[in-house]
């Protein structure tokens, strides 16, 4: 299988390749075959990327939003008549199975695309009115270049959740995707060229982190974009500071889901799967602390392991009827599998799965721990694989006090017919993006993003345009200008 790239980085309007740099290559995580060899960025071509971010942007920015916006429409609907090629290509790149990238990668992309793209002709600033006859307008201006920073799950849904609203407002943007997942950000910017997008406004460049670390502190550069762990955001976030850069930061998560016993078990069923074992886990903000209400434990742990045993199908993630594909590389399996050994040296219990599964590539089992308690390390730090601890509890008060009990706050969920306590429930969750009778579902209308350790400002919605323009104010003296002396 091969699924080698044109070039390594895409600049202005063209692949470019400097195979000075160093070798990265992207491994198929069913087989552990190499399908690309790509190259890190130079500093050569993180130059060029920059400089060709920097001289297309004001050029952009002069264009209407409706031009602006009408690029990006015609970008959705060609990634939307690709789909297919699209999420072979995702699933090439990730290991995550087609069933899966056919709905959720380049379909969520041509969301963002559409929706920030129709947003786009609807950017103003505001008229006020001020005392004397005097006013003042605001002016929403672009920042100018950004810069966005992937995570290596969702490769083709970040590059876009990124651009998109960057460029709707008239930004120009250097992407650098994970190293671990290099190839779907490449042929997102091709189709944003060929829907028209000039030349230099969407750049993708290659590399490890010390390459996202340059592109961060150069002059021209003023928003950093990145989705990644809460270690690496601490980095960039700091790096970014320097420079009084703007930032959005979509971090890591241990996020809660609190189910009550008079919860639709099956629904509940659902959400834990939809929070814990899609994309085998390799979900931000996955509900891996599953708190059950004791009188329903049992019976909520039954209906999910039998679910597991009816559902799950390993195996080749290209077959579309596969539905449980292997992490995303061995390192990320390795990872998880210490964990696993982890909570089963502190006591938990394995209810389903617990190790590598028996076959080529990075799979790891779906696994249920219960017996779980607060203070393991499985129930207190970001796993990022198939690893679902259930947690008991008692009390409505109980269940917030622990579930709010983390350094994160991404994502929080609740199962409960009473949608009085749902709402109370949800209120004092401190997590940015909350859930009723629901997981994990991330649509472009609703703002996504993370509190406390989790991030900094919010992807989609109409709210992500304040995270990409700023405004400038106008003040308008219409009548004498009393001065002191
Ligand atoms: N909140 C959200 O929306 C999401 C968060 N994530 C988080 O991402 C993490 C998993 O992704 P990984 O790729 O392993 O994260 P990571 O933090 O290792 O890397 C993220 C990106 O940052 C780059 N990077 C690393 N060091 C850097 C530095 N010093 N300066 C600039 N860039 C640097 C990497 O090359 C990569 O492109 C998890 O913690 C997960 O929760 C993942 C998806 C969504």
């Amino acid at each position: 299988m091969r699924a080698q790239p044109k070039a390594s980085h895409f600049i202005n309007g063209r692949y470019v390749e400097d195979t000075a740099g160093a070798a990265i290559d992207c491994v198929y995580a069913a087989s552990g075959e190499v399908i690309a060899r790509l190259h890190e960025a130079t500093d050569a071509i993180v130059e060029e990327a920059l400089a060709a971010a920097k001289a297309a942007q004001p050029a952009w920015a002069a264009l209407s939003g409706t031009e602006r916006g009408r690029v990006l429409r015609r970008a959705a609907d060609m990634i939307r008549a690709e789909n297919r090629s699209l999420s072979e290509l995702e699933t090439m790149d990730t290991g995550k199975p087609l069933q899966e990238t056919l709905v959720a990668d380049a379909t969520s992309g041509a969301d963002a695309l559409e929706y920030f793209g129709g947003l786009a002709g609807s950017l103003t600033g505001e008229h006020i009115p001020l005392p004397g006859g005097d006013w003042a307008y605001t002016i929403r201006e672009a920042l100018g270049v950004c810069v966005g920073i992937g995570a290596w799950n969702y490769p083709t849904q970040i590059a876009c959740w990124k651009a998109s609203p960057a460029l709707a407002c008239g930004n120009s943007m250097v992407f650098k995707p994970s190293e671990t997942t290099p190839l779907s950000a490449l042929r997102i910017a091709e189709i944003l060229s060929e829907a028209g997008l000039p030349d230099g406004v969407f750049n993708v460049v290659q590399g490890r982190g010390a390459v996202g670390a340059s592109l961060i502190t150069d002059a021209r550069v003023a928003k950093v974009s990145l989705t990644g762990s809460v270690p690496t955001g601490r980095k960039v976030y700091a790096a970014a500071a320097e420079g009084m850069r703007h930032v959005t930061m979509e971090l890591g998560g241990k996020s809660p889901m609190v189910i009550f016993a008079d919860a639709d078990l099956d629904k509940a069923v659902s959400g834990a799967i939809l929070g814990n074992f899609y994309s085998s886990g390799q979900v931000c903000s996955n509900g891996t602390r599953v708190y059950v209400e004791r009188s329903v434990r049992e019976a909520f742990v039954a209906r999910l392991v039998e679910r597991l045993k009816a559902g799950v199908v390993m195996g080749d993630p290209l077959d579309e009827a596969v539905t449980f594909g292997p992490m995303v590389s061995e390192a990320q399996m390795e990872i998880v599998l210490g964990y696993i050994s982890q909570g089963i040296a502190e006591g938990a219990v394995v209810a389903h799965g617990g190790k590598r599964a028996d076959r080529d590539g990075f799979f790891v089992e779906p696994t249920v721990f219960t017996g779980v308690t607060d203070d393991m390390t499985i129930a207190r730090e970001e796993i990022f694989g198939p690893v679902l601890s259930v947690l008991d509890f008692d009390t409505e008060e109980e269940a917030i006090a622990r579930s709010n009990d983390t350094v994160f706050g991404l994502a929080a969920g609740v199962f409960t017919q009473d949608f009085a306590r749902a709402h109370r429930v949800v209120k004092a969750f401190e997590a940015g993006t909350c859930y009723i009778n629901h997981y994990n579902a991330a649509p472009v209308e609703m703002p996504f993003g993370g509190s406390k350790l989790s991030g900094v400002g919010r992807e989609n919605s109409k709210g992500a345009i304040e995270n990409y323009s700023e405004m400038k104010a106008v003040y308008v003296g219409m009548g004498d200008v009393e001065a002191p002396f």
